[in-house]
């Protein structure tokens, strides 16, 4: 077998698909971006067909720019945005909805209405998760009480859920199989991660029927085959998982106590707490990482939904940047006075706080405050809220020695903010030489399920450390920081409204 797998990354923002070879490099990519959706205020919708054309598209130009054939692909494997809901019809395979993005905040409602009701310590027990819009549940739910007949038609059992990899899978199959895996079904709000099951009392409290839900398999399995009419040969799906858990297993976090952490739109903490799921005292998440030949492996989670989205509204919002590299520069230019601290809740704040209705805000203006000072912020607030996540993690979990961050994802090519992430964490971060480790980890899965790729040790002894970030900032300087830092969110959380 040549051992060529085709790794599907599809993303909030952009589709990509990437050929890696036998000895896990990078062959050929496709990569294209897509609409977003903004209806109302705190609304985040993709058209379904987007994510689907738009991964079909760039699976054929990565096996283009590898120049391959279909037929000299192993297996391929997916990764996918998490928690984004779309519901379609089982028979016409046409969505009901656009599909509800995770940073959609339309259902804050319904959960502050859970809450009140006293459901939240329910909820957290069984699915390790909050009462949050972020999660798929209650936009399920919204889909069916908002789209007319919807409600009727899921009764009838004619409609189906799925996250996005359920949704390329059932087109990838042309509708032969309704599947995910253990990974995404534990961003539902609907999945038991105790039992490994769908829970009847959740969907009940949620009001989403069980007849919508996809069989829940490993994140290395038998998910179906590809149509041949789509490359030119059939192709078995044999890995999935969230691309945080991807990016896990990527960057071969594979022992308790490693933790990865990724830089893009966003940015997810995840800790390996092996095969026990560890309950948080500080509002962090209980996830699944993967879950291998039936035996579930567990993470605690911190998830901050701004990150290299800062950077964005630098360029888009401010104008003070050209491209998401320019920041860097401008940040060094800033003059090392009394910190400006910019808390970018644009869209509430997320682990550990949890606060849907926080806004952003900037802190510690002066006269001389200039762009330099806001690129600087931005790069800054990422690091401050890192620590914020890392602080929770140890105080849920005592690993044993020192904690070290492996880090991948867009922003990471910053090296300036990999500085003062070490800096503010006074522990190092390493920058693996793969940066492309969430659709490393998805292939990982593929591969090795169809024994073209070798096990999880000989994977793991091919991660390779292309930079590490020692801790260099004083101790008094790095308890001032956090201090301010600490006080202007507290000072955000006060809503003006
Ligand atoms: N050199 C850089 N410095 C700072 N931020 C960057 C840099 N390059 C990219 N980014 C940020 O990283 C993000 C893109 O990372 P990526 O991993 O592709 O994200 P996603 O998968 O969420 O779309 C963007 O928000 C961008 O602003
Ligand atoms: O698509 P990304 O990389 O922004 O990741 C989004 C996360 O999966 C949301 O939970």
């Amino acid at each position: 077998m040549a051992g060529f797998i085709l790794a599907i990354d599809q993303g909030t923002t952009s589709s990509r698909a990437i050929v890696f070879d036998k000895n896990m490099e990078n062959c050929g990519v496709g990569q294209e971006e897509f609409p977003q959706h903004f209806p109302h205020s705190g609304w985040v919708e993709h058209a379904p067909d987007d994510l689907w054309q738009s991964t079909l598209r760039v699976c054929r130009a990565a096996l283009e720019a590898a120049s391959l054939e279909a037929s000299e692909i192993s297996a391929i494997g997916i990764t996918n945005q998490r928690e984004t809901a779309v519901v379609w019809d089982r028979k016409t395979g046409e969505p009901v909805y656009n599909a509800i993005v995770w940073q959609d905040r339309r259902t804050a409602a319904f959960c502050e209405k859970l809450r009140q009701d006293g459901r939240e310590p329910l909820v957290s027990e069984k699915t390790g998760l909050l009462l949050d819009p972020y999660f798929s549940g209650t936009k399920v739910a919204w889909v069916l009480d908002n789209v007319k007949g919807a409600r009727a038609r899921a009764d009838a059992g004619e409609l189906a859920f799925g996250t996005v990899d359920s949704w390329l899978i059932w087109n990838l199959t042309k509708g032969a199989r309704h599947v995910t895996d253990a990974t995404n079904a534990s961003r539902t709000l609907l999945f038991n991660i105790h039992s490994n099951s769908w829970d009847e009392e959740l969907c009940g409290l949620l009001g989403v029927p069980m007849s919508l839900l996809p069989e829940v398999l490993d994140s290395a399995a038998d998910f179906g085959t590809s149509v041949e009419s789509l490359f030119g040969a059939p192709l078995p799906i044999c890995g999935v998982a969230g691309d945080q858990q991807a990016a896990t297993v990527g960057q071969a976090c594979f022992a308790p106590g490693m933790v990865k952490s990724t830089y893009g739109t966003g940015c997810f903490a995840l800790l390996n707490t092996g095969s026990e799921p560890v309950a948080s005292s500080n509002r962090l998440l209980t996830t699944i990482a993967y879950r291998l030949n039936g035996e579930t492996t567990y993470a605690l989670e911190g998830s901050i939904f701004v990150a290299g989205a800062a950077v964005q509204w630098l360029r888009d919002g401010l104008g003070v940047i050209g491209a998401a590299s320019d920041t860097q520069a401008l940040a060094e230019q800033a003059a090392d006075r009394d910190p400006l601290y910019l808390v970018p809740a644009f869209v509430g704040l997320g682990a550990p706080h949890w606060d849907p209705d926080a806004r952003g805000a900037v802190f510690g203006l002066t006269r001389d405050s200039g762009p330099s000072d806001f690129a600087r912020a931005a790069l800054e607030s990422v690091g401050y809220q890192t620590r914020d996540l890392i602080d929770a993690m140890q105080a849920d979990w005592a690993a044993d020695g020192e904690t070290v961050l492996r880090v991948d994802g867009g922003m990471t090519a910053s090296d300036w903010t990999m500085q003062f992430l070490s800096d503010i964490l006074a522990a190092p971060v390493d920058r693996p030489e793969v940066l492309e480790t969430t659709a490393l980890g998805a292939a990982w899965l593929a591969g090795h399920h169809v024994g073209a790729w070798p096990g999880m040790e000989e994977f793991s002894s091919h991660w390779r450390l292309q930079k590490r970030f020692a801790p260099g900032m004083l101790q008094d300087k790095r308890e001032k920081l956090l201090k301010g830092w600490r006080e202007a969110v507290s000072r955000t959380r006060k809503s003006l409204f």
